[in-house]
């Protein structure tokens, strides 16, 4: 995703609040010697998988509604994999296009045996919506079409998605200049990728193109390891948990920076090892760090992004 690695660079070279470490990387490469934990692709054992046609679009379902837990406190992306997984296996035609575009928020919660309003919970309904819609209009209802489309090519397919479904258009305008950051449509590509282990619906050719998913656990990872420093200011806003606001210079510059460090920290790890690993690798493992460390302060922006 050349769009998102040049902008997000070209915010992390103008940044006012987050600055990027390069001796904070330099002592990630090094304490990792060459290789980085590895990490598999649904090690909760949360996610829905037959191998076939119906797990894309349990992906690209459970994509569509992959943002913002934190404002329950008690709500985290496991309720939404587990809960659509479980929903799946109960009635095979839940995620059917048409299907899509008639869920209510109270169906939407009822799906996941959630006991109270969702989190932006219009929003997740609106894109559930607009996901049945485009589908059905574009693609005979079905996600797999979607994929079988991009032959094989993550690049393609992210640029697929964010033509079709707005609601995946993750991009911001920071000091005056578009940013891309797509963190859904790239993370679908990756489930995909790890879902199938590379093969079939998995299979991309270009997936080293894709960039980590600028989220709001992985910058707060970076941080505690030293690789991102905040501004007193930023710093501030976080530990007192006060909002961000989407689009803002400081949420920009969090995530963008965040794509930033892990392509250079990618680069490193190429110099002083000679290994070639994927950022979606660096990333999961980033992820994994982050989840299993309740007491990480991340950084709260009310987003349909990520
Ligand atoms: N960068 C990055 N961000 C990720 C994921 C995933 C899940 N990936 C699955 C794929 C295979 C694995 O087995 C994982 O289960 C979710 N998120 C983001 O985290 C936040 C949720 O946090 P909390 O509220 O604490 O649950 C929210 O912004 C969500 O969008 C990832 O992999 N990378």
């Amino acid at each position: 995703m050349d769009d998102v690695r040049e902008t997000s660079a070209w915010v992390a070279t103008h940044s006012s609040h987050v600055l990027v470490d390069s001796s904070g990387i330099e002592k990630v490469v090094e304490n990792i010697q060459g290789s980085i934990p590895k990490v598999e692709w649904d090690y909760e054992g949360i996610h829905y998988f037959d191998n076939g046609p119906l797990s894309v679009q349990y992906l690209f379902v459970l994509d569509a509604l992959n943002f913002c837990f934190w404002p329950d406190k008690d709500l985290n992306y496991d309720h939404l994999a587990s809960g659509l997984k479980a929903a799946l296996q109960n009635d095979k035609s839940a995620f059917d296009a048409d299907r899509l575009q008639k869920y209510t928020g109270p169906e939407l919660r009822e799906l996941l045996k959630w006991p109270r309003p969702l989190p932006l919970e219009d929003e997740r309904v609106r894109l559930l919506h607009e996901v049945g819609f485009e589908l059905e209009r574009n693609f005979g209802g079905k996600a797999s079409n979607l994929v079988e489309s991009c032959g094989k090519s993550a690049a393609k397919l992210v640029a697929l998605v964010t033509r079709h479904f707005a609601g995946f258009r993750d991009h911001s305008v920071y000091k005056g200049h578009q940013v891309f950051l797509y963190k859904r449509a790239q993370i679908f590509v990756a489930d995909l990728w790890g879902a199938f282990k590379g093969q079939g619906y998995g299979e991309f050719y270009d997936i080293g193109s894709i960039t980590m998913f600028a989220d709001y656990v992985v910058p707060a990872v970076l941080e505690q390891l030293g690789v991102l420093k905040y501004s007193s200011r930023l710093a501030n806003i976080i530990e007192t948990n006060n909002e961000i606001s989407s689009g803002s210079e400081e949420e920009v510059e969090l995530r963008a920076c965040s794509v930033y460090a892990v392509e250079k920290m990618k680069e490193l790890i190429r110099i002083k090892s000679g290994k070639q690993v994927l950022s979606v690798e660096l990333d999961l493992w980033l992820w994994s760090v982050g989840v299993q460390c309740p007491a990480l302060q991340h950084h709260r922006t009310l987003s349909i992004y990520y």
